[in-house]
């Protein structure tokens, strides 16, 4: 049915390691929080959504992390970018480096694709970690990045299941408010020469 076509989204999860994104999806999607840290490969989730009345179907891309500033081919590739309607990307409320590679991560999307913008939510992970003063990002610097890259942003807790949907429904906002028309989001606008 053409109908069903119309709600699928892809959304890609990508950030430095460790940060929370496979704690991020499984919380999301099973409804878990796994406390050991198994480093990700590549996996991909499915969940409905439901947004504004409409049940999209959303396939979601948790990524291995992104481990050297330097390394230009470890940031991207693309099965990170071909065919992604929107990107969460995470940083950890508790680590600068997270936070510093968030940019990096977005002008490498930017200039893979293509395009001055993309739909993005910018994710401060692990605020429940916050309290004990390990916090070294503050929520105003975060904003502030947003703002510069018109992107939506928030802080969530995987943990404490703070947050965590409405990191996919800003996103499903975020590929709504992006695309021009009332057609399909062109998510292959990304082309492999
Ligand atoms: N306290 C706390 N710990 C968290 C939270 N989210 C994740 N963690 C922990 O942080 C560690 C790393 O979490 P992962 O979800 O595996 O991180 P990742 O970003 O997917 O890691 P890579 O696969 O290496 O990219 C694990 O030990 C998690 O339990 C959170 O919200 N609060």
């Amino acid at each position: 049915m053409p109908g069903d076509i119309l709600k699928k989204r892809k959304i890609a999860v990508l950030g430095s390691r460790s940060v929370g994104k496979s704690s991020l999806v499984i919380q999301f999607t099973e409804n878990q929080f796994i406390e050991s840290y198994y480093p990700t490969i590549e996996n991909s989730f499915t969940k409905s959504i439901s947004y504004k009345g409409v049940d999209y179907d959303c396939e979601i891309m948790d990524t291995a992390g992104q481990v050297c500033i330097r390394d230009e081919y470890s940031i991207l590739n693309s099965k990170h970018a071909i065919g992604i309607h929107g990107f969460v990307l995470v940083y950890s409320v508790t680590s600068r480096n997270s936070f510093d590679m968030i940019q990096i991560i977005y002008d490498k999307i930017i200039n893979f694709c293509g395009m001055k913008e993309i739909p993005c939510v910018i994710v401060g992970s692990k605020i429940d970690l916050s309290q004990r003063s390990s916090r070294q990002v503050q929520a105003t610097e975060v904003e502030d990045l947003a703002k510069a890259n018109r992107a939506a942003w928030i802080e969530t807790s995987a943990k404490n299941n703070v947050n965590v949907a409405k990191v996919f429904e800003l996103c499903l906002a975020e590929i709504e408010r992006k695309t021009p028309t009332k057609a399909e989001p062109q998510a292959s606008r990304c082309l492999v020469m």
